[in-house]
């Protein structure tokens, strides 16, 4: 069998720290991605050790297959209501915990059940720790109907807004226009550096073809951390002082 590797390790030790934080009954958001499928299957293994009675929903259709193969309950959003805790991955954190995610595509259902929930965990290995949101491509979730032209106006907007940014990238898997869950398209911002998301926030979410952007502002309120000795530590926005 092949050796874990250090970010392997991380990413366990995050995704068994948030496991250790559900407890019996509880409705959970299950997020999307590879450090939180590591904290599904986890989260199945205490399930089968110690039925918890879990009611969960799943923020993409990749994530509720996992966890129903592994015997999780997974319900429609809508037929739970509001959720006790979701725990998710993300790409970058920022020392208010504000992040980007959407990496894996996932990033409207992944909003939309974190603010469903009274609490978010983020699970990430420390190369997700950043001092400044803005190094990984900001995804936006555009809808399929004259995304050219929301290319545009996105690419205006962001002129207007005195951002650099190389030229906007139609998220493509093998070769053809990737869809998310919804049928939508993404588009992948290159901006090095975001001085101001909650303003970069508005702005995109003003335009008409925008569904919604990778930017999750004040909604993470605990980071787990894992790190490559299988160490964990925890991040609070408070944290900040
Ligand atoms: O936002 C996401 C998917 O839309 C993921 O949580 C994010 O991309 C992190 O993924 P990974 O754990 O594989 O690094």
């Amino acid at each position: 069998m092949a050796e874990a590797s250090s970010s392997d390790i991380a990413k366990d030790a995050a995704a068994r720290a948030a496991v250790a934080l559900v407890e019996p009954g509880m409705k959970l958001g299950l997020g999307s991605g590879s450090t939180a499928a590591v904290m599904v299957r986890r989260l199945a293994e205490r399930n089968d050790e110690e039925p918890l009675g879990l009611i969960c929903a799943a923020t993409s259709a990749a994530t509720a297959e996992l966890a129903t193969s592994l015997g999780l309950a997974v319900h429609e959003l809508d037929q739970i209501g509001w959720l006790d805790m979701t725990i998710d991955g993300a790409d970058e954190i920022d020392p208010d915990l504000n992040l980007i995610k959407g990496g894996g595509g996932a990033l409207l259902r992944e909003k939309i059940v974190a603010m469903a929930s009274d609490r978010m965990v983020v699970i990430a290995d420390p190369t997700k720790v950043v001092e400044q949101l803005g190094a990984f491509h900001l995804p936006v979730e555009v809808i399929p109907f004259g995304w050219e032209i929301t290319r545009k106006l996105i690419g205006e907007a962001l002129v207007a807004e005195g951002m650099e940014h190389r030229p906007i990238l139609l998220r493509k898997r093998d070769d053809t226009p990737y869809r998310t869950d919804e049928g939508n398209l993404i588009l992948d911002l290159a901006l090095e550096q975001i001085e101001d998301p909650a303003r970069l926030s508005r702005v995109l979410n003003a335009l008409p073809g925008v569904v919604e952007t990778g930017l999750f502002l004040n909604i993470c309120r605990l980071a787990i951390i894992g790190r490559e000795d299988g160490s964990t530590i925890e991040l609070t926005p408070e944290e900040r002082g």
